[in-house]
C-alpha cells in the first residue's frame, strides 16, 4: 500500500484528527486558517477550534486576483499562472501559522482547502443552453501539499456540480451535522461578501433542511468603499453608511433583480452584484449624483432588506426560528440593527459563538468538516437533489510527494 494511503487509512480510524481548514472568500480580505481537532463523523462530529486567524492579503494579492475575479473576460495566461501561485501562497501561510502556533506539521492529519473562487455561474445566470452549472476555484491543492508536506483535500465544489448541484452553498453539509437541534428551529445565517443561510428544523428531518444564497452581504458595499474611499477596504463600523440617508427609489430598484424572485435554493456572486449593478439601478432612478454616504446607507439597507426577506421565507416554514449569524457582516452594527428591526418574527438573533464556533471561523471550519467526512464519514446524511443538496462526498486528495 502507498504510505500516504496507509496514513490516511490510519487517520480515518483515529478517535480524533487535526485538520487545518482554509477559506478564502469573496471579500478577498485574507485567508481564514482554523486549526481544528475533529472527532467522530456524521451526526457525531465534534469540533474544537484550537487556533484561528485570518492572514491578511497584501495589496499585491488583491490586485492580481481582482484582474480575473468575477470577470467575464480576462487574461487566460494570468489565470493559469495564478492557480499554482495562490496554492503556494496559501501553503506558505499555513506554514507560517503552524510555526507561530508552535504546532508540528507532522501532527496535522490533513489540510482542507477551499481555494479562491474566481468565477461562479449557475445555469440561472449564464445564457448557454448547452452548459450546466459552473464554478471555478483556484489555488492548487498539490501546491499546498508540496509546500507544507501535509496531505491536502481541496476543490470541494466540483463534485457538487457533477451531481447536479450549483457548487454552493456547501455550508448546509456542515450546518446539518454540527448545528442541528431537536429543541429549536434554527437558521444559520452567514454574511460574507455574499450572504447565505441554512434552515434546520427541530424535527431533524433531513428532507426539510434547505440552504440557499440570499444575495449581497458586503460585496457591493466593499467594492464601493474601495473605489471611492482611498485606502479603505470596508465601511468599518458602518460609519460611512450611518452618516447617510437611504434613498428609497434606489433601494427599490436594487431589490428588483430577477434573482430575488427565484425560489430557493439558488446561488449567486459578485458576477451579478457589483458596481455595474449599482450604476444601472442609479441610472434607472436618476440617482447617479447621490452623495457617497447616501449610496452607502442605501446599499446597507439593500443587504438588510434581502437578508430579512430570506429569513422571513424560512420563518414561514416553521415559527419561532432562532437565527445564528456568522461572517464579517456581524461586525456591521447598522446591518445588524436593521435586521433586528425587519425580522420581528424571529425568536432571537444570536451568533454562532454561543454554539461553540467563532463566527469569523465558521466557513474555514466547514471545510475541515467536509474533509473529515471525506476521510471518516460512513454514509451521506443529506441527499435531496430537489433542494440542491446532492448526497455526495466532496474533495480531491493531493499528496505531498
Ligand atoms: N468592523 C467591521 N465593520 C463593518 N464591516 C465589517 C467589519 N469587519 C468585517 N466586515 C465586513 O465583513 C467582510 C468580510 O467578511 P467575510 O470574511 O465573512 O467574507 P468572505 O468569507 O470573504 O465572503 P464569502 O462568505 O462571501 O465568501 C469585510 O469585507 C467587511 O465588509
Ligand atoms: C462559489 C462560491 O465560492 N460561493 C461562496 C460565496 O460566499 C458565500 C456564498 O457565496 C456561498 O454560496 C459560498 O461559500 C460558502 C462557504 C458555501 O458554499 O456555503
Amino acid at each position: 500500500m502507498h504510505p500516504h494511503i496507509a496514513a490516511l487509512y490510519n487517520s480515518a480510524q483515529k478517535p480524533s484528527r487535526l485538520i487545518v481548514g482554509l477559506m478564502s472568500g469573496t471579500s478577498l480580505d485574507g485567508l481564514d486558517v482554523a486549526l481544528c481537532k475533529v472527532s467522530g463523523a456524521g451526526l457525531n462530529t465534534h469540533i474544537e477550534i484550537l487556533n484561528f486567524t485570518t492572514v491578511e492579503y497584501s495589496g499585491d494579492y488583491k490586485s492580481k486576483i481582482k484582474q480575473v475575479f468575477a470577470k467575464r473576460e480576462c487574461d487566460l495566461e494570468l489565470v493559469t499562472l495564478l492557480h499554482p501561485w495562490v496554492g503556494k501562497l496559501h501553503g506558505n501561510m499555513v506554514n507560517q501559522c503552524l510555526h507561530t502556533w508552535q504546532v508540528n506539521p507532522a501532527s496535522i492529519d490533513v489540510i482542507a482547502s477551499h481555494g479562491q473562487t474566481i468565477y461562479h455561474c449557475p445555469k440561472s445566470q449564464h445564457n448557454h443552453k448547452s452548459f450546466t452549472n459552473g464554478t471555478l476555484q483556484i489555488g492548487d491543492s498539490d501546491q499546498i501539499a508540496v509546500t507544507t508536506g501535509i496531505t491536502t483535500i481541496g476543490d470541494f465544489r466540483q463534485k457538487h456540480i457533477a451531481a447536479g448541484g450549483e457548487g454552493a452553498p456547501l455550508a448546509v453539509y456542515g450546518d446539518y451535522l454540527f448545528f442541528s437541534s431537536l429543541v429549536e428551529n434554527r437558521i444559520l445565517l452567514n454574511m460574507g461578501g455574499i450572504a447565505n443561510l441554512t434552515f434546520l428544523p427541530k424535527s431533524g428531518d433531513a428532507n426539510s433542511v434547505f440552504s440557499s444564497d440570499i444575495g449581497p452581504g458586503n460585496t457591493i458595499m466593499d467594492a464601493y468603499v474601495q473605489k471611492y474611499f482611498e485606502g479603505m477596504h470596508f465601511d468599518d463600523g458602518a460609519k460611512i453608511a450611518k452618516a447617510g440617508k437611504v434613498n428609497m427609489p434606489l433601494l427599490h430598484a436594487l431589490c428588483a433583480d430577477d434573482f430575488f424572485n427565484l425560489s430557493m435554493p439558488k446561488t449567486t456572486g459578485p458576477e451579478v452584484f457589483n458596481l455595474a449593478y449599482l450604476k444601472a439601478a442609479q441610472g434607472l432612478t436618476n440617482t447617479l449624483d447621490l452623495t457617497h454616504h447616501d449610496v452607502m446607507a442605501t446599499l446597507n439597507a439593500f443587504s438588510a432588506n434581502v437578508i430579512s426577506d430570506a429569513i422571513k421565507q424560512c420563518a414561514k416554514h416553521e415559527a419561532n426560528c432562532v437565527v445564528y449569524a456568522s461572517g464579517g457582516g456581524i461586525h456591521n452594527p447598522l446591518l445588524m440593527e436593521q435586521l433586528l428591526n425587519l425580522c420581528p418574527e424571529v425568536k432571537a438573533f444570536k451568533n454562532t459563538q454561543v454554539l461553540g464556533i467563532d463566527p469569523d471561523a465558521k466557513e474555514a471550519v466547514l471545510f475541515a468538516i467536509l474533509a473529515n467526512e471525506c476521510l471518516a464519514g460512513e454514509q451521506q446524511h443529506l441527499n435531496n437533489t430537489a433542494q440542491g443538496i446532492a448526497g455526495v462526498t466532496m474533495g480531491k486528495i493531493s499528496f505531498p510527494d
